[in-house]
């Protein structure tokens, strides 16, 4: 028998409002390992555990909201990735999805390298003992001081993204006394399959040098006349949470094509390409990700018979996958607050979170999934929408999800997938405090990132 904790009762599947939810699930306390992190299980009495640790003895050492990674997870999926391509190809880590010291000690043992993106980025790496020549360095508008510190720190490669970059970089590598090692980032023009915020690889965006009309070729022109920069190589990255190869495959054909430019112009075979990160991942059930080693075999198989057809020596491939790697490897656990039903729509379940640690609902309508996990429940299942505790309408967590009618306040939920771009993104809105990442495994668990303090949010404060 179903319990309801709501006098207006649960919202059954007949009484649905208009939305673009499926079906409630068949049991509501399953939780889906397509979207949960490798090691999540329920114990004997229905508490969901995670690295051995169950979710309520977490909530009671490091209080909620709180993001919860698998560090084993973490692991597996950057050794998959590392194997997956083999030591013929490189994997950098895409650090924008989610950094941390802990984290790029992680993939420096794993043996993979780090893409970074501004000054911030480039210090924790460092910082954390990365060799700097495994550090790459991204960005549509380095400041000068970024780009000094890089080629001081000797990054690996830096990602030309402009035209004005190419002489800025030249500049201060000169000043330097240094040959930097460079790639040119170009868009290819492929429209990706992806929300438009996240496709970065059509013409009317702000990132890299259109191939179009010529323009990359120039850049190429232009880099190779410059004695401080080494050109290794031409960069293409065409957007985020993408299932479809097809993007990609276009996207190497046209890096292909300009590598043979070049060679046909400038007689020079650039030694590398890099095909970006942006592979999906499961958000729901509903989600058929990739395996790291299908995509690369299928990334290495085009590239090779491209430049087979283009008798070009196949250059040293990369990829730079952030979401891949640590999405799925975490969870974000709520305490559940106020619980609103509105007749005949659906019942507002708020958290002590919401879009200060996870703004990707709001800024991409993102889909997640969402479970109790503090307990089991045989109750009807409640259409619901997680809220946050924001002032404002836009700060929902999971848009439409069914959770247990019987549902109450100081239950725990978690949000599964939310190891990329929550915590990376995570704001002071209303001058709520950002929550910890705590890393579990092998029944032991640690702060890898605090939980920000008010005396934190003070400090800033100058008066
Ligand atoms: C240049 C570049 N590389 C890699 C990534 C990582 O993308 P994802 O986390 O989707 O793999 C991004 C972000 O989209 C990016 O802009
Ligand atoms: N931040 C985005 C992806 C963009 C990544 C950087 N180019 C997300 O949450 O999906």
């Amino acid at each position: 028998m179903s319990r309801s904790a709501h006098p207006a009762g649960p919202r059954h599947a007949d009484v649905l409002p208009e939305g673009h939810y499926s079906a409630p699930p068949a049991d509501l306390n399953t939780l889906d390992p397509k979207v949960w992190s490798q090691t999540v299980s329920r114990d004997e009495d229905g508490v969901a555990t995670v690295g051995g640790i169950d979710v309520k003895t977490l909530a009671e050492e490091y209080g909620t909201p709180a993001y919860v990674l698998d560090e084993a997870d973490f692991r597996a999926r950057a050794r998959a990735w590392r194997a997956a391509f083999g030591t013929d190809a490189d994997v950098f880590y895409a650090g924008k999805a989610f950094l941390s010291r802990a984290v790029v000690r992680w993939l420096h043992e794993e043996g993979l390298n780090l893409d970074v993106c501004s000054g911030g980025e480039l210090a924790t790496a460092l910082s954390a003992g990365m060799p700097a020549d495994r550090i790459a360095f991204h960005g549509n508008n380095k400041s000068k001081e970024e780009i000094h510190r890089a080629i001081t720190a000797g990054v690996g490669r830096i990602v030309l993204d402009s035209f004005q970059e190419i002489v800025r970089v030249a500049h201060i590598a000169r000043e330097l006394g240094k040959r930097q090692r460079v790639q040119i980032r170009i868009t290819v023009g492929v429209e990706a399959h992806t929300h438009e915020f996240i496709a970065t690889a059509h013409e009317d965006q702000k990132f890299g040098i259109p191939l179009a009309g010529g323009q990359a070729a120039e850049a190429v022109r232009r880099a190779l006349q410059l004695d401080s920069l080494e050109l290794i190589g031409i960069h293409s990255h065409i957007g985020s949470q993408i299932f479809d190869m097809s993007g990609f495959e276009v996207a190497a054909h046209r890096v292909v094509g300009l590598l043979k430019d070049i060679r046909d112009e400038h007689g020079v075979e650039l030694p590398e390409i890099d095909l970006g990160g942006g592979l999906g991942i499961a958000y729901t059930s509903d989600d058929d990700p990739r395996e790291p080693h299908e995509i690369a075999k299928a990334l290495t198989e085009i590239v090779s018979r491209e430049c087979d057809a283009a008798k070009l020596r196949t250059p040293r491939i990369s990829v730079e996958p952030g979401r891949a790697i640590v999405g799925p490897t975490a969870f974000t656990l709520y305490e559940v607050g106020t619980i609103k039903p509105l007749d005949g729509l659906r019942t507002y379940v708020s958290v002590d979170g919401g879009m200060s640690d996870n703004i990707r609902t709001a800024l991409y309508d993102a889909e997640y999934s969402v479970a109790l996990v503090s307990r089991t429940s045989d109750a009807e299942p409640m259409l619901a929408r997680v809220v946050g505790k924001h002032c404002e309408s836009g700060d929902i967590v999971v848009k439409d999800a069914f959770l247990p009618a019987d549902l109450a306040p100081g239950d725990l939920i978690a949000v599964p997938a939310t190891g990329a771009y929550c915590r990376s993104m995570a704001s002071n809105y209303n001058h709520v405090l950002r929550p910890p990442v705590v890393a579990v495994g092998d029944g032991e668990s640690r702060v890898i990132v605090r939980r920000e303090t008010e005396d934190d949010l003070l400090r800033l404060d100058v008066g």
